[in-house]
C-alpha cells in the first residue's frame, strides 16, 4: 500500500478533473504485475541477468548480426585483456620490490611491462571495434523493435485498440525501442565489467581470500541504492505516462491546425496553456519527490561505502603489519580493490541500467505477446464466391464497458447482394455499429453473420475484408497527396492512372482534383510546406473516390453526404444508382430520406433494434417510424415558395 501512495505523488490536480474527468494515473495494483517484474531485488535482477542479455543478442543478431558478432568477441576481448594486465602488473610488482640490484629487477620486470603495453595496445583496438559496431547496431536494434511494434500494433483487432488496458500497454511499450536500442550498449558493458570483474576478484583471491568479501561489502551500498531509485523511477513512469500523454496532448492542441481557428475566436489559448502548466506542475512534483528520495538513498549508500572502504583499508594494513602479507602483494592488492571496486561499481550501474532498459523491453515484450493473441485471426473459411444475401441472424453486439446497452439487439435482417440497401434511424440507434460488424470489424456477442450458408465468424478475415469498401462518417483524411488518398483504397495493388482516374469519376470528384494546385499530386495537409487543405464537402468526394477504387463488392457509405451541398448530393446519389446498377452493393447509412427512395430496401433501427424492413413505399404506407421521420423531414421542405415581386 505505501509504495502506492508513493507512486501516486501529489493529489490529482485540478486541471486532470476538468478536461480528463479524474486522475490520468494508471493505477499500479500490485496484481498488475503477476509477472513479478518490478520486484527488483538484487537476487531477482542476478537471476533474470543472463535472460535480459540473451534478448539483447537475440535482437542484435536479427538487427545485424556481423556486428553483434563484433560487439560481442571486442568485449569479451576487453574483459580478457584486463585480466592479463592485472596478472602482468602482480609479476611486474613483484619482480620490481624483490631483488638487490634495481637494473637487475627492471630487467626482470620488462616482459611483463612490454605484456602490459601490448594488451593496453589490443585493448584500444578492441575498443575501437566496440566503439563502431554498436554505433551501427543500436539503430537497426531500433528499428526492428519499433517495426515490430508498429506491425504487431496495426494488426490487432479494433475492439483491442478500443481496450483501455490495451492502450495502457501500448502507452508504456512505446519506449521499449529506444530501450531495446540502449540495451546494447550496455549489454556490452556489462559482458565487459563481468568479465573484467572475474579478473579482478580471481587476482585477490590469489592474494588473500580475505580481500574478495571485502571487495564486495564495497560495493553492496550503491548496489542496494541504484536499485531502489530505478524502482522507483520505473513505477513513477508506469503511473505517470497518461498523465505525460495529456501534457502533450495539450501542448498539440496549441499548435495543430484544426483547433487554431476556435483557439483565436473563442480565446482557448491562455485556458489551455493555464492546465498546461497545472498539468507540469503536477508533474515536475512527481519529479522532485523522485530527486529527494534519490538524494536520501545516495546519502545512505555513501555512507555505508565510506566505512566499507575504511574496513577495507583497514584489513589490508593490518594484514600488512601482522607480516601476512608481502609489500608488492599489498601494492597489486591495492590495484586490483581499486579496479575490482571500479568494475563491480561499473557492473552494479550497467546491469541497473540494463535492467531499467529491459523493464521497458519487457513492455514491449507483453506487448508483442498481447498484440499476438488480439491480433486479427488469419486463416478460415473462404466466402462464397458470388453470395446471394448476407443475414443476420438474431445478432446482438455491446461495446467493452457498456454490455447494459448493446448497441445491436437481437438484430435479424437480409442484406440482398447487388441491390442498394439503406439503414435508417436516430442518432445512436446502432447503423454504424452494424456496418462494422458488417465489414468485420467487430464480431457478435451473440448471434450469427452468413454470408449464404458462412458464418462470418469462421470466415477468413483477409477474404471479407477484401469484398468490403467503406466510406465510414469519419474516414481518415490521411496526410498525403490526393493521389494517395484515393489510391491507399487498395494499397496493395500498383497504382495505375486509369484506375485512378476512373474512381474520381464515378465519385464525381473531377472538379475537386481539378481545383488543387498541384492536382493529383498536391499535398493533402496544412501543416506542411506547400499543404492544401480541402472542405468538408470536397474531402467526402475524395472518400468516396477512394472507397471507389477499392472496388470492393459491397460498398458501405456512412452519411455520404453529409457534408455536400444540395446540387452534389443530388450528383454522388446518382453516382451510388449507377453503381448499383452496375452489380455493386451497397449499403446506405443517411438521414437524408428523400435520397433514401431509390434503395431497394430499407431496415429501420430504434434504440439498437430492427423496428420496420421493406422498401421506401411499403415503409410510407405503413405509417411506422420511417414514415413518421419521412413526414417531419418532409414538413421543412411545404413551406410556400415565396413568389416573385413582380417588376
Ligand atoms: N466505439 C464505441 N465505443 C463505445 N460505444 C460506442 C462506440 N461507437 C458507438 N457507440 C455507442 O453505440 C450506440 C450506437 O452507435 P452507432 O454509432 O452505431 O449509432 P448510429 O445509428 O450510427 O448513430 P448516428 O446516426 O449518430 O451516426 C450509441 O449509443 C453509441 O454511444
Amino acid at each position: 500500500m505505501r509504495k502506492k501512495r508513493e507512486a501516486g505523488g501529489p493529489e490529482v490536480s485540478e486541471s486532470e478533473r476538468l478536461l480528463f474527468g479524474g486522475p490520468l494515473r494508471y493505477d499500479m495494483g500490485w496484481n498488475e504485475h503477476a509477472d513479478a517484474f518490478l520486484e527488483l531485488s538484487f537476487r531477482a535482477m542476478t537471476v533474470r541477468l543472463p535472460g535480459m542479455l540473451a534478448s539483447s543478442l537475440r535482437l542484435a543478431r536479427q538487427a545485424d548480426p556481423r556486428a553483434a558478432r563484433i560487439v560481442l568477441a571486442a568485449e569479451v576481448g576487453r574483459g580478457a585483456a584486463q585480466a592479463v594486465s592485472l596478472l602482468a602488473v602482480n609479476s611486474a610488482l613483484g619482480k620490481l620490490l624483490a631483488g638487490p640490484d634495481i637494473a637487475q629487477r627492471l630487467r626482470a620486470a620488462a616482459p611483463a611491462l612490454v605484456v602490459m603495453a601490448a594488451v593496453m595496445l589490443v585493448a584500444a583496438l578492441l575498443r575501437a571495434a566496440s566503439t563502431y559496431a554498436t554505433g551501427r547496431l543500436e539503430p537497426k536494434v531500433e528499428r526492428v523493435a519499433t517495426e515490430l511494434y508498429l506491425e504487431r500494433a496495426a494488426n490487432v483487432e479494433l475492439a483491442a485498440i478500443e481496450d483501455h488496458a490495451f492502450h495502457k500497454l501500448l502507452d508504456t511499450a512505446q519506449y521499449g525501442a529506444r530501450s531495446a536500442r540502449s540495451m546494447i550498449s550496455y549489454g556490452a558493458r556489462v559482458i565487459n565489467a563481468v568479465i573484467s570483474l572475474i579478473a579482478a576478484a580471481g587476482v585477490l583471491t590469489v592474494l588473500h581470500p580475505a580481500l574478495l568479501p571485502l571487495l564486495v561489502t564495497m560495493t553492496l551500498p550503491s548496489a542496494w541504492g541504484a536499485l531502489t531509485n530505478a524502482r522507483r523511477r520505473y513505477e513513477s513512469f508506469h503511473t505517470w505516462v497518461q498523465h505525460a500523454r495529456a501534457g502533450h496532448l495539450i501542448g498539440n492542441l496549441l499548435t495543430e491546425p484544426a483547433a487554431a481557428p476556435e483557439i483565436r475566436v473563442h480565446g482557448v489559448g491562455p485556458f489551455l496553456l493555464r492546465h498546461f502548466r497545472s498539468m507540469s506542475e503536477t508533474a515536475e512534483a512527481e519529479q522532485a519527490r523522485l530527486s529527494r528520495l534519490a538524494a536520501r538513498t545516495g546519502l545512505i549508500a555513501a555512507a555505508w561505502t565510506g566505512l566499507a572502504t575504511v574496513a577495507t583499508y583497514a584489513t589490508l594494513g593490518a594484514l600488512l603489519l601482522g607480516g601476512a602479507m608481502a609489500l608488492s602483494v599489498a601494492g597489486t592488492a591495492v590495484i586490483a580493490i581499486r579496479t575490482g571496486s571500479t568494475s563491480l561499481d561499473t557492473l552494479v550501474l550497467e546491469i541497473n541500467e540494463l535492467h531499467e532498459e529491459a523493464l521497458f523491453v519487457g513492455d514491449l515484450q507483453r506487448l508483442y505477446t498481447e498484440a499476438a493473441e488480439r491480433a486479427i485471426p488469419s486463416g478460415g473459411l473462404p466466402l462464397p464466391e458470388d453470395p446471394r444475401e448476407i443475414r443476420f441472424e438474431n445478432v446482438t453486439f455491446s461495446y467493452p464497458g457498456d454490455a447494459a446497452r448493446p448497441a445491436l439487439d437481437d438484430v435479424s435482417l437480409t442484406l440482398p447482394l447487388g441491390r442498394i440497401i439503406a439503414l435508417v434511424g436516430e442518432n445512436g440507434s446502432g447503423k454504424t455499429t452494424l456496418v462494422k460488424l458488417l465489414a468485420g470489424l467487430y464480431t457478435p456477442a451473440r448471434g450469427r453473420i452468413l454470408w449464404d450458408g458462412v458464418d462470418a465468424a469462421s470466415a477468413d478475415r483477409r477474404l471479407l475484408a477484401e469484398r468490403v469498401a467503406m466510406v465510414a462518417q469519419d474516414f481518415k483524411r490521411w496526410p498525403f497527396t490526393a493521389r494517395v488518398n484515393v489510391a491507399v483504397g487498395r494499397s496493395s495493388a500498383p497504382l495505375t492512372e486509369e484506375r485512378l482516374a476512373a474512381s474520381i469519376a464515378e465519385a464525381g470528384a473531377e472538379e475537386v482534383v481539378a481545383d488543387l494546385p498541384r492536382g493529383l499530386d498536391t499535398l493533402l495537409a496544412r501543416n506542411f510546406s506547400g499543404g492544401h487543405e480541402l472542405s468538408g464537402g470536397q474531402w467526402q468526394r475524395l472518400g468516396i473516390a477512394r472507397a471507389a477504387y477499392r472496388r470492393g463488392r459491397i460498398l458501405i457509405v456512412d452519411e455520404p453526404t453529409a457534408a455536400l451541398d444540395a446540387r452534389a448530393e443530388l450528383e454522388v446519389f446518382d453516382k451510388i444508382r449507377a453503381l448499383a446498377g452496375s452489380g455493386q452493393t451497397v449499403v446506405l447509412i443517411t438521414h437524408r430520406l428523400a435520397s433514401v427512395r431509390h434503395a431497394d430496401l430499407v431496415h429501420v433501427l430504434e434504440h439498437g433494434r430492427l423496428v420496420e424492413s421493406g422498401t421506401p413505399e411499403e415503409l410510407l404506407a405503413r405509417g411506422g417510424v420511417y414514415a413518421e421521420l419521412y413526414a417531419l423531414q418532409a414538413e421543412q421542405f411545404t413551406a410556400r415558395v415565396p413568389a416573385p415581386k413582380p417588376a
